[in-house]
Order: C-alpha cells, then sequence, then structure tokens
C-alpha cells in the first residue's frame, strides 16, 4: 500500500513524538518559522506574540490533545549550550520542563545535535527559558538510555502562605521555584488522594489554588520578570519527610492540564522546599511517583548555592524517556477545524 498522503495543499510539520514517565512529548523537527530574536527568553515571547498560531496546530485537537506538550529547538545565545528550547503547552510557553529535558537528552543524542557521543554517559547542555540546564545521557554501544539534569538553582520563595481559595476556604500553600513556580498542598486537605482520587477532583482542588494564589501572592524571581509567573500546583501525598518509599504528587500546570509524569521541573521545587524544611539532606535521593500513572524520578539536593538573596539549591533529577513516533502534520487548506480546537 502507498503510505504517502495524497496530494494536499498548506502548511507541513514534521515531529518526533516521545513520552517521559507517560507525559507526551512533540519535538518538532522542521516545518516551523525561523524565531526571531537575540535570547532565548526573547525568541519565547516572539512566538508567543508572532507564531502561536502554530502551537494551536502542534499541540491541539485534531492532531494533539488538551495534554500535549511540545518543544521546539532553537539557538542559544551561550557559547557552552548544545541548542536551546521553548516549551509549549495547552496555553503558552513555559520556563522549564524537566520531562522534556529528560526526553530532549536522548534527542540530541540521537539526532546528533552533540557532537561525539560519549559512553557511559553523553553531557547535553540545554538552553532553556529559566537558564542552562545540564543533562548526561546514558550512552552505551551506540543506545541512549536514562537522563539525569541538573537544574538552574531551586529555592523555596515563601512557606505557609494562607490564601483563600474559593469553594475551600483559608489554605495554607508553600510555593517553590524549581525552574518555574509552583504552588504545594498536601491533597488531603481538600478530602483527596493524588493516587486514588478521579483526576476531575484533583484537577479542580489544584486549579482553585492555582487561581487563588495567582490573584493574592506576587512572585518575583531575582533575574528575570519573565521567570515571575505561578505555572501550576502541586498536589502531594504529604510524605515530605525523608523515606526511602516513593512519594507521589499530581502537577496541574498551564490551563488546567495534567501531568502524567512526577514532573522534573516539580521534583526540583519540591526538593528545594523539602531541603528548605530540613526534611532532606544534600545528596539524598528521593523517589517521585506520579499519582497519575505511577511513573517515577529520583531527585536529590546536590549543592547549596544563591538566587539572587534566595537560598538555593541545584537539584539532580533522573527519568527515562522512550519514542512513540514521527509524524508529518498537514493543515489541509479546505479544512475549517485545520487551526485547531481543544474541549475543556
Ligand atoms: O516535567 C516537567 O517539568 C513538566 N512536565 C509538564 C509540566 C512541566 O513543565
Amino acid at each position: 500500500m502507498d503510505m504517502q498522503l495524497p496530494p494536499h495543499e498548506g502548511g507541513k510539520l514534521t515531529v518526533v513524538d516521545m513520552h517521559t514517565g507517560g507525559e507526551p512529548l512533540r519535538v518538532i523537527l522542521s516545518g516551523y518559522p525561523v524565531v526571531k530574536g537575540d535570547s532565548v527568553l526573547s525568541k519565547r515571547r516572539y512566538v508567543r506574540e508572532h507564531l502561536d498560531h502554530l502551537r494551536k496546530v502542534l499541540m491541539f485537537e485534531p492532531r494533539g490533545h488538551y495534554d500535549m506538550y511540545g518543544a521546539l529547538i532553537v539557538d542559544s545565545e551561550l557559547p557552552e549550550a548544545d541548542l536551546g528550547v521553548l516549551f509549549m503547552h495547552n496555553e503558552g510557553y513555559s520556563t522549564m520542563c524537566g520531562h522534556a529535558v529528560i526526553a530532549l537528552g536522548r534527542f540530541a543524542v540521537d539526532y546528533k545535535l552533540v557532537k561525539e557521543p560519549q559512553s557511559p554517559e553523553t553531557q547535553v547542555n540545554i538552553h532553556c527559558p529559566c537558564g542552562l540546564v545540564k543533562a548526561f545521557v546514558e550512552y552505551s554501544e551506540g543506545k541512549t538510555g536514562g537522563v539525569r539534569f541538573f537544574s538552574v538553582p531551586a529555592f523555596a520563595f515563601a512557606t505557609d502562605v494562607t490564601v483563600m481559595v474559593e469553594g475551600f476556604g483559608d489554605v495554607k500553600v508553600d510555593i517553590s521555584y524549581g525552574g518555574a513556580f509552583y504552588a504545594f498542598v498536601d491533597a488531603q486537605r481538600f478530602g483527596l488522594d493524588v493516587n486514588k482520587s478521579r483526576t476531575r477532583d484533583l484537577v479542580d482542588a489544584a486549579t482553585a489554588v492555582t487561581n487563588a494564589v495567582k490573584s493574592q501572592v506576587k512572585l518575583h524571581h531575582p533575574t528575570s520578570d519573565d521567570l515571575a509567573f505561578l505555572y501550576g500546583t502541586i498536589l502531594t501525598d504529604g510524605k515530605d519527610d525523608y523515606s526511602s518509599d516513593p512519594t507521589a504528587n499530581v502537577c496541574v500546570f498551564a490551563e488546567a492540564q495534567v501531568d502524567r509524569s512526577p514532573t522534573g521541573s516539580g521534583v526540583t521545587a519540591r526538593v528545594a522546599l523539602q531541603y528548605h524544611k530540613g526534611l532532606i539532606q544534600l545528596n539524598q535521593t528521593r523517589i517521585f511517583q506520579s499519582g497519575a500513572t505511577g511513573s517515577q524520578f529520583t531527585g536529590k539536593a546536590v549543592e547549596e548555592t544563591k538566587c539572587g538573596s534566595f537560598k538555593a539549591v541545584v537539584v539532580e533529577v533522573a527519568g527515562r524517556a522512550f519514542y512513540t513516533g514521527v509524524s508529518h502534520l498537514v493543515q489541509e487548506s479546505e479544512d475549517k477545524l485545520s487551526a485547531g480546537f481543544l474541549l475543556k
């Protein structure tokens, strides 16, 4: 059978699809216009202002879905970076994405974005909007495997902040930064269990918290205003004291989007919070499990540092990504739904 598409007009984008712990990553291979801007952060602003229609083509139905996630590889202004990246999701463009870094580490080695791969690990420096993230990709006999990465400086922004959450009253939240800002709350506060409750109930509670924090707490980041926004809320099982057992969480980010993975930037922020509270020591590894799929990442604080006046830590996160396919996405000019749509 002929596997070519019949003749058609309109744009064509080629993508490689992957997943990390169940969370999708659609890596754009070709067909995306040149992104203007002299820094990764200014490129992020450029795509938001000029090319947002392509995010909808790539992320939304009928080619994607409500919870789709994407990565656009761009040039970086940092000499030590092997690649720059912009992340995209159902609402816009994030500043950090750990599950994507784990997938992109493999992708960069497999698609030869780094010079000579080294065994047992190949280093890939990925310039994310939040800063330079160093990833180490297992590499043996021509095959890539698991990936660990070192985060940008991560810090507890505020703990035990009381916010008024619609439908739930006063709720105490912690706010922490792991390349993006998250609010953290024990799911028990809402009578929920991150491993067992219906996803819809977890989403409703987390979204109410996100809305409350966004309207009641002013965030700031020492290096850039572009980083000073709340990306989402992470509901946890409350098991923050050190244990060799896994601790579970569910991350609801962007426009009520649910992460299937344990959330790399969320693990980073949660480790920074646990370290700040004296619940874990440097180099004590914890296992973080997704309440959504049961997939796991490990995380540990490896070094104390500073971010502006905040006491911060560098966090190492590790996980594994897999390829799921390669696709040519086309837009037929007569297709009225071609621009993309979402069902809420
Ligand atoms: O792993 C992460 O950090 C990301 N996954 C989706 C939401 C976050 O950006």
